[in-house]
């Protein structure tokens, strides 16, 4: 059992660069998230190779199709060991459930949880795809629906964390990217949160990229994450 609640991710365009980062870290200091550029550079191959130095690795591609595509893709994700990966709440609980019964084979399925919405959007953002309601709101609803669906839970913003922890239970994961120390620059991302109070208000994992990947001494902005959320 690995205890830290972040989750690196491993946004990088050289496998280089990303072992020169895992070769600092332990199991026990941080997972890892593989997401759409460095699966679609370097492939199954780098998740397994993660995978056999022991650390929790967070697939994250975000699977949305229909459901017999989307449930094979989860197996197909499963047979790579990993520790947790998600789909699309807004694919629907037909695609949920679908790709929940793709892992009832294994002995020890992924971790399976849904993306509500992403982290970068804004009321703008969202209303701009056609959803009237306000952002909480929608999260919620697709919270909701992800649990109906038999899921474990859910990525979110951590400003969701509080609410969705009072609706669904605490025992319903909650994966937040979007994590921001004082200071850091915000990018493209819009709702943002610090470490301390993401941990405060309930998050069970924290989903940090440039914020650590950029720094000048990444393995040291880890440590001081890890020990400001002790
Ligand atoms: O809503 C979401 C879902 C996924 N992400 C992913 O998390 C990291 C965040 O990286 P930062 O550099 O800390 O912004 C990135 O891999 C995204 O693909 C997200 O940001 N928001």
């Amino acid at each position: 059992m690995h205890n830290s609640k972040v989750i690196v991710a491993l946004d990088y365009n050289e496998k280089e660069k990303a072992i020169a980062f895992v070769d600092s870290v332990t199991p026990d200091s941080c997972k890892l998230k593989v997401g759409k550029e460095m699966f679609t550079l370097f492939g199954p191959d780098f998740v397994k190779e993660l995978v056999g130095r022991g650390f929790d690795v967070f697939l994250d591609l975000k699977f949305h199709d229909i459901p017999n595509t989307v449930a094979k893709a989860c197996a197909a994700a499963a047979e790579l060991g990993v520790w947790m990966i998600n789909v699309h709440a807004s694919g629907g609980s037909k695609m949920m459930q679908a790709a929940k019964e793709a892992l009832a084979q294994y002995d020890k399925p992924p971790k399976l949880i849904a993306v509500t919405v992403l982290t970068s959007m804004d009321a703008e953002q969202l209303s701009g795809t056609g959803v009237t309601t306000d952002i909480q709101s929608h999260v919620e609803h697709l919270a909701k629906l992800t649990k109906e669906s038999g899921l474990e839970g859910v990525v979110c913003s951590a400003m969701e964390a509080k609410s969705l922890k009072a609706l669904l239970g605490t025992d319903f994961t909650l994966v937040t990217p979007g994590i921001r120390p004082q200071g850091s620059a915000t990018g493209d991302q819009s709702r943002v949160v610090t470490p301390q109070q993401a941990v405060a208000d309930g998050v069970d994992y924290m989903v940090i990229g440039r914020p650590i990947t950029q720094s000048p001494d990444p393995l040291q902005t880890l440590k001081e994450i890890n020990a400001s959320v002790l």
